[in-house]
């Protein structure tokens, strides 16, 4: 009896033995189920399959294949450095996108000019269509004059000839001897800084973007400080802009000093010795006098280490007229040295770039004809009126 006790005793100890070790390896089998912890930075090893067995081999669980991305490291891949097109040429390029003013105004113009009988009905008409097409009262009446008094005289009859005539004409009311160089050429050992400025909405991010590429496709080195610190997206928009070119941006905190991070992108710029600053500043109401002393005072601190070689307006060619009382106080507040009339694509009012130069004497620069990437084209005079008028007959 004694000795079944004993045998029954040896086997309860024996089955609690086992227990013992195999509850363990099952414990640790649910720990190496989860997911390693991987943060993307330090990793090392390729991640583990969520069924792979570290443990003691003789856990018997079929194992099942990894997922085919587990092997592959998570390596974030650089976007490439754009190419972009070649400034020279670029108004040619994009002449079609032209197409809606030189229906209204070359197309139009061109077929009053051509009737049998220019009387004082045929000479209304050509000053109703330069004055729909935003080209001014005062430009309208000394283009109408001129051409007026050129056609009698030469007795110009034609369509090749009336063409010239207008194109001449057009050509003279544009300015073509406005200095139309952007200044963003370094001076010393300090970098040129251009400045874009202008009401919400009118294009002044996208510009600067497409202005980055405009000047990395002239063969400059651009640094970007995105000092439009009120609207959140404005940053990322610039930075994503910049990095297709390989230009860097700076940037401050959110709803921060503008005037801060206009001061620190020209800092950096001169020390990393780039060609061309380029700041983007936040969109503001011409009518809001905070926001316009604002203005005056990021131009005020960026100066303290040097001058603004280029304030640049931004101004949206449909707003036609109303663009000008905007512009006015812009260059009341910051002396601006080039405008640029952008969405010139999505009107028939072309004639805005007679008016706005003449009425703020300062040059258009550049035109935008469109959202893509390299619809920002370096202005000249001859190019945009041989656009609008089509081609000769
Ligand atoms: N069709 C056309 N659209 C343009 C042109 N230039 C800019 N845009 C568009 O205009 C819109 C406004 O452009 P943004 O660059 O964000 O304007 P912003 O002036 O920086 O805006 P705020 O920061 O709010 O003042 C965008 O949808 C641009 O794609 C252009 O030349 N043609």
């Amino acid at each position: 009896m004694v000795f079944l006790i004993i045998a029954i005793a040896v086997v309860l100890v024996a089955l609690l033995a086992t227990a013992a070790l195999v509850v363990p390896r099952r414990q640790r089998r649910v720990f190496d189920d989860l997911p390693p912890s991987h943060d993307g930075l330090t990793e090392t090893e390729p991640p583990r399959g969520p069924t792979v067995v570290t443990a003691e081999p003789d856990v018997i669980e079929a194992p099942q294949p990894a997922p085919e991305t587990a092997a592959v490291p998570d390596v974030p891949t650089a976007p490439p450095v754009e190419t972009p097109e070649p400034t020279a040429g670029r108004l040619t390029r994009l002449r079609a996108r032209l197409a809606r003013s030189q229906n209204a105004l070359g197309r139009g113009l061109l077929s009053v000019l051509s009737r049998e009988n220019l009387d004082d009905d045929a000479w209304d008409e050509v000053e109703e269509s330069l004055l729909g097409a935003d080209v001014g009262v005062a430009a309208t009446t000394e283009i109408v004059e001129r051409l007026r008094t050129r056609t009698k005289v030469l007795n110009t009859r034609s369509a090749g000839e009336l063409r010239a005539l207008l194109a001449d004409e057009l050509v003279t009311a544009l300015q073509p001897d406005l200095d139309r160089t952007l200044r963003s050429t370094p001076t010393g050992d300090r970098p040129a800084v251009v400045m874009v400025v202008g009401v919400n909405g009118t294009g002044k991010t996208t510009t600067c973007g497409k202005l980055a590429r405009v000047l990395v496709a002239d063969g400059r080195t651009v640094l970007l400080g995105a000092a439009d610190t009120f609207r959140a997206a404005a940053a990322d928009q610039l930075q994503t802009w910049g990095s297709r070119v390989g230009a860097e941006t700076v940037r401050g905190p959110e709803g921060g000093d503008p005037a801060s991070v206009a001061f620190d992108t020209v800092k950096q710029g001169t020390e990393a010795k780039v060609d061309t600053v380029l700041i983007d500043t936040a969109g503001r109401l011409h009518t809001k006098v905070g926001l316009m002393d604002e203005l005056g005072k990021v131009k005020r601190v960026v100066e303290k280490q040097g001058p603004v070689d280029e304030t640049l307006l931004v101004l949206d060619a449909t707003t036609g007229q109303n663009g000008l009382v905007q512009a006015r106080v812009f260059t009341e507040v910051v002396d601006v040295t080039g405008i640029v009339l952008t969405k010139l694509d999505g009107t028939a009012k072309g004639g805005i770039v007679i008016s706005v130069q003449r009425e703020l004497g300062v040059p258009v620069k550049l035109v935008g004809l469109g959202e893509g990437a390299d619809d920002l084209a370096p202005f000249e005079p001859e190019q945009f009126v041989d656009a609008l008028l089509g081609e000769p007959e």
